[in-house]
């Protein structure tokens, strides 16, 4: 092809970087050329708050946003999960890579480790996260584990915790899959909307052919009907990844969609889930069917605690 190269914007981040070679990897095997633009966020810039505190919005996606609205790349590389629930106009989520395993694990340096154990501190940043623990594991303790993967080991390898929890797909990713001491189960670790999964992001009135060839070389249409149930269960739920709900989309041989998502409260205490099933032509809608039965069913009394809590 006699094309300029295609132009990823990716954070520097060890793992971003995996990531969009990887993308940059299935462009060339469709015969496109690729150059990889890597820049920093203010994820990335600001390492001694939580997320929560420095607002969700868009923290590891706007500074790749600008770019692309700048015309100085073509598409945007995210992990899913950073990608805020609504994209402005003027841009698009063109394609989700497959996904990888989505489960949460526990990492430990100490081969003898185990989640039963009393007394243990797992170090996670994540509210989520921090929610599920303390339901499902009330003896255990959490600390703070900001920062990027290779920042967050260190911090495990200095023993600021006995474990880390963290998604099994960038684990994976980064070559640390012989910390791994625990798979946690899917079913009550519901992992976050897009977890395991790489969304590309584009203009919106990027060339149509071009886009096209893009997300032929780039989607995993499984994938896609899965996120697009997930997101709109995020985006009913008006919360970004500060606010601990969960969703995670699959698709049954006979290509229904079947959606687990809900609500936990800080402490862990109050829960609420809700597990649907739809046509995959219906994936959006069942997201929002999802959302709206959490809300009814005590979903906007913990969202309301979650608030107050946080003034
Ligand atoms: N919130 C940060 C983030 N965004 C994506 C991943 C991992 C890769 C993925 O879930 O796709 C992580 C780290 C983590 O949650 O452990």
């Amino acid at each position: 092809m006699s094309q300029e190269p295609i132009r990823l914007a990716t954070r520097a981040s060890r793992l971003a970087l995996w990531q969009t070679e990887h993308v940059a990897s299935l462009l060339q095997k469709a015969g496109f050329a690729t150059e990889i633009v890597p820049m920093q966020t203010t994820g990335d810039a600001v390492q001694d708050r939580s997320l929560a505190k420095i607002g969700s919005k868009g923290v590891f996606t706007e500074e790749l946003e600008e770019s692309l609205r700048r015309r100085e790349t073509h598409l945007a590389v995210h992990s899913a999960k950073d990608v805020q629930s609504s994209i402005p106009r003027d841009l698009e989520l063109l394609a989700f890579l497959e996904r990888e395993q989505v489960n949460d694990v526990v990492l430990s340096f100490n081969e003898q480790f185990s989640l039963a154990k009393p007394g243990i501190v797992l170090g996670t940043s994540s509210t989520r996260r921090k929610a599920q623990l303390r339901r499902f594991y009330p003896e255990a303790t959490t600390a703070e584990a900001r920062g990027n993967l290779q920042t967050r080991l260190r911090k495990l390898e200095e023993g600021q915790f006995d474990a880390l929890v963290l998604a099994y797909a960038g684990v994976h990713r980064m070559g640390y899959d012989h910390l791994v001491r625990h798979v946690l189960p899917t079913q009550q670790f519901v992992p976050a909307t897009g977890q395991g999964s790489i969304a590309i992001e584009c203009a919106a009135d990027l060339n149509p052919a071009l886009k096209a060839q893009l997300k032929i070389a780039l989607d995993h249409p499984a994938t896609h009907t899965c996120l697009l149930a997930e997101r709109a269960f995020l985006h009913t739920m008006e919360g970004g990844c500060s606010i601990p709900s969960f969703a995670l989309a699959t698709l049954d041989s006979n290509g229904a969609v079947r959606l687990h998502g809900g609500l936990i409260s800080l402490s862990g205490e109050e829960y609420v889930e809700e597990i649907q099933q739809a046509a995959a032509a219906d994936a959006y809608a069942l997201g929002v069917a999802v959302a709206d039965a959490v809300l009814a069913r005590g979903g906007r009394e913990i969202l309301a605690s979650i608030r107050e809590h946080r003034g």
